[in-house]
């Protein structure tokens, strides 16, 4: 018996559009993204993949996402269940930073660094920033968890206990899974699932408004390697323009 997973990255955010590193700040979705967002969930009745329960991040474009996503398919009524675990990756004090001028500023080597590295966080983001989260109602019970930037790695680390105690119970139950997130949480999840390095994972980006769909075994191992979107061009197009993103 296999499992089927539906990793769904938010729609185009008004962050992604003035292409701003956003990380926790809870920006909300463009025209364009909503868009994606239905353009996602028709996609999922043309493939016939009908999820049964829903987990996002506690992030607006993530949730609305999944809305409009699970409206289109008539699924608006299935189980939600949200972790901040799920959220998109803390980008420290990069949060309301341009990409571009910080690519300009800082060169492509420390740019690529804080963006892609597994390991390198940017520098940590102050409490007192208009960006921080510290106080926001949210994640109050987070106490000393609550993050003020973190690597892939980082994110990895806590996204996992969601995964094993959320994701995979509604998986083994029989659910189809859709999980709608962010680029690099959902980068984290695709990591696990398909064993990439430490290095290859840098140069996986994933694209707004996709669906991508995993068929696992029982032992929650991809059927097939990097799993498949349904509509593979245009993913891999979109994919290839997060890459660019900052020049
Ligand atoms: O938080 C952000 O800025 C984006 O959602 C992801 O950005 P990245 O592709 O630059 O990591």
């Amino acid at each position: 018996m296999t499992h089927t997973l539906v990793l769904l990255r938010h729609g185009e955010s008004e962050w992604n559009a003035k292409n701003l590193f956003t990380g926790w700040v809870d920006v909300d979705l463009t025209e364009k993204g909503r868009g994606e967002a239905v353009a996602g969930g028709q996609q999922l009745v043309d493939a016939g993949i009908l999820p049964d329960v829903v987990h996002t991040s506690l992030q607006r474009r993530a949730i609305t996402t999944a809305h409009l996503a699970l409206d289109a398919a008539d699924r608006h009524w299935i189980p939600v269940r949200r972790s901040w675990r799920l959220n998109e990756r803390h980008y420290g004090a990069l949060q309301g930073k341009d990409k571009k001028q910080t690519l300009e500023q800082y060169g492509e080597e420390q740019f690529m660094t804080w963006r892609r590295s597994f390991d390198v966080p940017p520098p940590p983001l102050d409490d007192s920033d208009d960006y921080s989260q510290a106080g926001d109602p949210r994640y109050a019970d987070l106490g000393d968890e609550l993050p003020r930037t973190e690597c892939l790695k980082d994110v990895i680390a806590r996204m996992l206990p969601h995964w094993e105690s959320g994701v995979v119970p509604d998986l083994q139950a029989g659910h189809t899974v859709l999980v709608a997130a962010h680029g690099n949480s959902l980068r984290a999840i695709v990591k696990h699932l398909d064993g990439i390095s430490d290095d290859d994972i840098a140069g996986l980006n994933i694209p707004t408004g996709m669906p991508l769909v995993y068929e696992l075994d029982d032992e929650m191992r991809p059927t097939v390697t990097g799993g498949r979107y349904l509509d593979p061009e245009a993913a891999a197009e979109a994919a290839a323009a997060v890459a660019n993103q900052g020049r």
